[in-house]
């Protein structure tokens, strides 16, 4: 059996100032939480409407969505704020799409940082652009000028929701993430479960509920280092299960329509 691919959405930034300056990218270390775990990065350009979305969803057994420095713009959750920091429009209308296409065809995804605030967001959710700014929250954005085992270690705690999917699949009640968002969920998405929320209150992490397939979103990156880090580790390592369970059965379909 081939491997699994699993998709990885782009960001688009203009890298030099050229009209034709601009790039798809993602981080090296999303990749490595693909390869590393024996399947293949299919990179999805943030090309919007415009994104051959059958290509894609045929292609893929899953689709990782990964953190960016840009911020889902105010715009997507109804709001006529802005927006702060950095943009990237084109990489919120494809992730929108792909997000909604993974829920309806139970493809599995797993979204990280600015995924879980994507995966709120399509859910009717909103989001503090400015989490350290609320009343009783703690500054959850990257610390600067210290390594990267500092800035991406381990810096609060999170409670899971007993009963939910991280609990059941961790085992914990409790786990230490790092933390490197300036932006976080404010309302929470209609369909939603909460699966763990940090000591200042803040929600680090939600599934879909009633999900045809894995479809979890943390606030933390459990890619950094997941070899590292047990949590991690398991957290990554079931979403590539669910994605070789989903690859599975789409040969097995395919098979046996070829018999039909
Ligand atoms: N910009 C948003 C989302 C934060 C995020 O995804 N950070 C990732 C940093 C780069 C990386 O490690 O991938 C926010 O600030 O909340």
């Amino acid at each position: 059996m081939n491997k699994p691919m699993i998709g990885l959405p782009l960001c688009r930034w203009q890298l030099t100032s050229r009209d034709i300056g601009w790039f798809h990218l993602v981080g090296e270390k999303y990749i490595h939480a693909v390869t590393g775990f024996g399947a293949f990065p299919l990179m999805i350009p943030a090309f919007g409407d415009d994104l051959d979305m059958e290509t894609v969803l045929d292609s893929v057994s899953g689709i990782m969505f990964g953190g960016s420095l840009s911020n889902v713009h105010p715009s997507c959750y109804g709001d006529d704020h802005p927006g702060l920091g950095l943009a990237d429009q084109p990489r919120d209308a494809t992730v929108l799409r792909l997000m909604r296409a993974c829920i309806e065809r139970g493809i599995p995804f797993l979204g990280i940082c600015r995924g879980v605030q994507e995966l709120n967001v399509l859910y009717g959710g909103t989001l503090h652009r400015e989490v350290h700014e609320v009343e009783g929250r703690l500054d959850h954005r990257e610390v600067k000028d210290v390594p990267d085992d500092v800035a991406y270690g381990p810096i609060h705690k999170v409670a899971l929701t007993e009963g939910g999917v991280l609990h059941k699949l961790l085992g914990e009640r409790q786990i230490e993430v790092n933390s490197l968002h300036g932006q976080g969920i404010d309302r929470l998405g209609e369909g939603l479960q909460v699966e763990a929320v940090c000591e200042d209150g803040q929600i680090e992490a939600v599934s879909v509920i009633g999900a045809k397939a894995f479809a979890v979103g943390v606030q933390w990156h459990p890619e950094y280092r997941y070899w590292e880090k047990a949590d991690y580790n398991a957290l990554i390592g079931a979403f590539h299960e669910a994605a070789r369970e989903y690859q599975a059965k789409k040969l097995e379909r395919r098979s046996e329509a070829a018999l039909a």
